[in-house]
């Protein structure tokens, strides 16, 4: 087991935005969690990542907003995915330089993704699908025994998506995912559950969840 929260009531102020939430993250498993746009699904992403985080297991991050630093490289960027596995002082040398060694280790990160040529370039000259696929590459780059990742394939394409969607199936073990494209959702989780109103409305393996029940989430 990964994660687990009992009855919980997450939220930000006074009203909760989920209650009464059961949710386990085994370990192996691909959860992805669907629901209307303010449902909770980053709000539950984030509790079952501080989670993780607090018990020291190795977590690869990709936020909604992508979290990168606009003035640095995409190269950079990607480093960042590693920065507390090395000291400051380490850190400090590498925004100057980066290793030869560093540097092939990025590059092999980039060019399934197709940012090998953008590599040297600063994030805030590229667009939001390359943003994004920085983003990604910066989480692959982790590596880790779980994947947290809120909408990481919004801004690209079709093709992309799915080929990004099997990057991540091989690399994570172990995945939560938000997504909002159905399809794609069917195609990768092993578990999916449906977030509406404040409240999980299933919480079951793909095959079991009906289309019904997903086209009520939207309803
Ligand atoms: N930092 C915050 N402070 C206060 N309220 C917040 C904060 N973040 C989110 N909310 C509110 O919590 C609710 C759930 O937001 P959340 O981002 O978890 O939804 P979501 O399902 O991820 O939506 P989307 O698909 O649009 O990303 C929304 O009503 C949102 O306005």
């Amino acid at each position: 087991m990964k994660a687990r929260l009992d009855g919980a009531t997450l939220g930000y102020g006074a009203k909760p935005v989920l209650s009464g939430v059961d949710f386990t993250l085994n370990d192996g498993e691909r959860v992805v969690l669907l629901g209307p746009s303010g449902a909770g699904k980053s709000t539950l992403l984030a509790a079952i990542y501080r989670q993780m985080t607090k018990a020291r297991t190795r977590v690869a991050l990709v936020p909604q907003d992508h979290g990168l630093v606009p003035q640095l490289s995409v190269r950079r960027n990607v480093y960042m995915g590693r920065l507390d596995d090395h000291s400051g002082i380490i850190n400090l040398g590498r925004l100057i330089h980066l290793p030869q060694h560093v540097r092939d280790g990025i590059d092999a990160i980039l060019l399934p993704l197709g940012l090998s040529e953008f590599a040297t370039r600063p994030v805030e000259a590229l667009s939001g699908g390359q943003r994004q696929r920085t983003a990604l590459g910066r989480a692959l780059y982790r590596g880790g025994e779980v994947i947290v990742a809120d909408e990481p394939v919004s801004a690209v394409d079709a093709v992309q998506s799915r080929d990004i969607m099997s990057m991540i199936a091989a690399r994570f073990p172990t995945a939560l995912i938000a997504l909002h494209d159905i399809d794609l959702a069917r195609l990768y989780a092993t578990r999916i559950i449906g977030l509406k109103d404040g409240r999980v409305r299933f919480d079951a393996e793909t095959k079991k969840v009906s289309d019904a029940q997903i086209e009520a989430l939207y309803a």
